[in-house]
């Protein structure tokens, strides 16, 4: 199995050093070759199985073969031993056609874990094997920095940066990052937005002599082996709701692509998901682009789930390769155009591919504080704010998705977003046990303005600091 660059300069990889190298040399994205692909009787006899053993199955042709199936299903068994519910990721029905599929059982209490606790665990094997150490760099709108920091705390051949908006996360958010003690562990606040985050973490990866030295690697949903680990939640679930003898649709909470660019990855591999339905909030530049192909960047604003608040959606250039014949030239084009003037020209003929599987739907800060009070009142199930806009997208939508059952992907357990859930309902959830004194906890973080020199030098003081 080799990995390919969406902009086509950089030498194909193997699993391992793509999981090392995150984001590709020229600025692209690694996909795979060719995609593994189970039939109808393969994925049948994964149904039921544990969860575990379920996602080491379906992540096992991604590796090429670089790592034995028993030494990953070790691996998958360790990271998910500890979540907080057996199932790992069970599935809620909500109505006559919508389930909740909880991602947020891990220690974060989001669906980050799901990938990040393997991923933490692959870097370890992969780096004692090699006898390497690396520098991870990444940025977060509130829940991949958390997801990360425990997934990497405390691990010997890693340092970890990770960069968030100053005071654009929910405070939850920031604690859980800020309160981590150990001593490979940083957090940096910029002055700005998750995309500006975003986008000091890529500069710091296309800057090679700076990547070189500090071998940096990344947790984000750019790193291929976290859209790979997502992929096993969406065919569990498609599983129980009786796939493959029927299609399913998808909804996903959508900020930076990663999560539903997993589904679209299930399907490849031959799981038959018939509609993705991306939802957004305010900031809602993938729903204006599948309503009338408008890409087109505006400022961010916040709202009431801040993991969303993004415009910039690294994954979409994964879709995009796709959707442009797996043209590498193409992608790079419509990316710097895109990148020069804060709108992508992506071409008739790729659009009308894309709104063919994809659907979109927008939901205001008011709109989700409905939905949350109403899903409450229905059933007594309490949704998180970014959660309750991949519902509402799905009841929406309802209508158009011909009797398909909807997993909608319940990204974050409301208690991550406290403020708007009691807004919405009266009801203050509280945090699990493990997270019962966050608020007494020392916080630790440093702040910066949108600057790349000064961020690099915070990292490559971090990291010189732990590696003396
Ligand atoms: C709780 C929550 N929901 C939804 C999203 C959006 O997911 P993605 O960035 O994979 O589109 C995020 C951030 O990634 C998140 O943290
Ligand atoms: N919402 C995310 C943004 C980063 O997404 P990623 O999937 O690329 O890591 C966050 O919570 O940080």
């Amino acid at each position: 199995m080799r990995y390919v660059s969406t902009r086509g300069e950089a030498a194909p990889r193997g699993f391992e050093d793509v999981l090392l190298a995150g984001l590709a040399e020229d600025g692209g994205l690694f996909l795979p070759e060719s995609w593994p692909h189970f039939s109808p009787a393969e994925w049948r006899a994964m149904r039921g199985l544990p969860y575990a053993e379920l996602a080491a199955r379906v992540i096992h042709p991604f590796t090429g073969g670089s790592i034995p199936f028993e030494t990953l299903l070790g691996l998958c068994r360790d990271s998910y031993a500890g979540f907080r519910h057996p199932a790992v990721a069970p599935l809620v029905q909500l109505d006559s056609r919508a389930f909740a599929l909880e991602l947020f059982h891990g220690p974060t209490l989001a669906f980050k874990d799901m990938a990040l606790q393997l991923l933490g665990r692959l870097f370890d094997h992969v780096l004692a094997k090699r006898g390497e150490r690396i520098t991870i760099v990444g940025a977060t709108s509130g829940d991949t920095g958390s997801a990360a920091i425990e997934a990497c705390r405390d691990r010997a051949s890693v340092d970890i940066v990770i960069l968030h908006p100053l005071g654009r996360t929910s405070e939850v958010q920031r604690r859980q990052m800020t309160t981590v003690p150990s001593p490979n562990v940083a957090n940096l606040a910029i002055e700005g937005s998750f995309d500006d985050c975003q986008d000091l973490v890529k500069a710091m990866f296309v800057d090679a002599p700076f990547r070189e030295e500090m071998r940096l690697a990344a947790v984000n949903s750019i790193n291929w082996a976290r859209i790979a680990a997502q992929i096993p939640y969406y065919a569990a679930a498609a599983l129980a709701l009786g796939v493959p003898e029927r299609e399913v649709a998808v909804s996903v909470p959508t900020g930076n692509f990663g999560n539903v660019l997993a589904a679209w990855a299930a399907k490849r591999m031959g799981l038959p998901i018939g509609r993705f339905i991306v939802g957004a909030n305010r900031n809602d530049i993938l729903a204006r682009f599948l309503a009338s192909n408008d890409m087109s960047a505006k400022p961010v604003e916040p709202s009431l789930s801040p993991s969303m608040d993004i415009q910039v959606s690294s994954n979409f250039e994964r879709l995009l390769y796709g959707l442009l014949g797996d043209d590498p030239a193409a992608t790079a084009r419509v990316m710097r155009e895109f990148r020069a003037t804060g709108r992508m020209p992506v071409p008739d003929v790729a659009w009308r591919a894309a709104v063919a599987e994809f659907q979109g739907f927008t939901l205001d800060d008011a709109g989700t504080l409905e939905e949350i009070r109403r899903v409450y009142r229905a059933s007594g199930y309490l949704l998180d704010p970014h959660t309750a806009v991949g519902t509402a997208a799905a009841r929406a939508l309802a209508p158009e998705n011909k009797g398909m059952p909807v997993i909608v992907a319940a990204t974050a357990h409301p208690a991550k977003f406290p403020d708007a859930v009691e807004q919405a309902t009266g009801l203050r959830p509280a945090l699990p046990p493990a997270l019962a004194d966050l608020f007494e906890r020392e916080e630790r973080f440093s702040v910066l303005p949108n600057d790349l020199r000064e961020a690099q030098s915070f990292v490559r003081s971090h990291a010189l600091r732990n590696a003396a």
